[in-house]
């Protein structure tokens, strides 16, 4: 007989960017592409712009391991919202001043520095081309031309930036001002990216305070995305545009962002919140021949 049980999942979000999360910390879940689509899905699913599995430690310095995936189905190494709602959930169950997640990208330190809200050390930027990755070899990953058709508008030269996934951001003088939408995808796709790449416009409105737009790769335009407000703040401060501590504002409010001196490690600030609670049917996320 099967007594496949539902699966609980909880529905959160980091300034509107929106999870589903699940733990698989006490029964696995096996998940492929087309599941997460499924489920990522608005229409027809929960719907979200990642879909989050937390799962046991793989190693003894970390409090839990975080996968990622995007709403069209592809993994992916790093998201920064996410992880600060992860990080909510570990710290609130463990009662510690300070988790360690695992991820693809790294072990990421966090910690909570008042109610609704998490700091992320997200580690250190990389900016070699073979880091981004890109395809061909460029020298400087501060200002790099790219070749576009005529669906893409002149932007300028584009800074690129790894902080576990791939960046490209270019800087404008309004973000409104640009239907990022409709090209975002063209850029997502440049042959210059073997990997894709996340797609941002900046406005430096000052030394202190960036304003972003945000074109993801795997899931479109998104309310925020606290990768790429990383990639933009040490883009900014290594162009000579703003200071090592910005304001980033997305469409869904503002992040903290500290480009630490002494390690050169981004520190992540901002805000999470609890959605609500709900179970998926055993079928869609559980590993193949499970009578659990
Ligand atoms: N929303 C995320 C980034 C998620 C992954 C990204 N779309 C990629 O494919 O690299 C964030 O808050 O960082």
């Amino acid at each position: 007989m099967n007594k496949a049980r539902p699966i609980p999942f909880r529905k959160m979000n980091g300034l509107g960017n929106d999870f589903v999360v699940l733990d698989a910390r006490a029964h696995p879940v096996a998940l492929d592409s087309a599941a997460v689509r499924a489920i990522a899905d608005r229409e027809t699913g929960v719907g979200c712009d990642q879909l989050i599995v937390v799962a046991p430690p793989t190693s003894g310095d970390m409090d839990a391991f975080m996968a990622i995936w995007n709403n069209d189905g592809s993994e992916v190494d790093a998201c920064g919202n996410a992880t600060r709602c992860v990080a909510d959930l570990l710290i609130s169950e463990t009662g510690k001043p300070e988790v360690v997640i695992g991820t693809n990208a790294g072990l990421l330190r966090c910690t909570r520095p008042g109610e609704g809200l998490a700091t992320v050390d997200m580690g250190t930027p990389r900016f070699r081309w073979d880091e981004i990755p890109l395809a061909r070899p460029v020298e400087d990953t501060r200002a790099v031309v790219l070749d576009t058709g005529p669906e893409v508008p002149e932007l300028g030269p584009a800074s690129l930036v790894n902080v576990g996934n791939p960046h490209c951001i270019f800087w404008v003088g309004d973000v409104a001002a640009y239907d990022l939408a409709r090209f975002g995808p063209v850029l997502e796709h440049h042959p210059i990216f073997p990997e894709r790449a996340n797609i941002s416009l900046a406005h430096v409105a000052d030394e202190g305070h960036i304003v972003l737009s945000v074109w993801e790769r795997g899931a479109g335009l998104t309310r925020a995305c606290g990768t790429a407000a990383c990639a933009v703040a040490v883009a900014a401060a290594r162009n000579g545009l703003a200071g090592r501590k910005v304001r980033v504002t997305l469409p869904g409010g503002d992040l903290s962002l500290d480009w630490r001196e002494s390690d050169g490690h981004i520190l992540m600030t901002g805000p999470l919140s609890y959605d609500y609670e709900g179970t998926l049917p055993a079928s869609t996320v559980e590993p193949a021949g499970t009578d659990a």
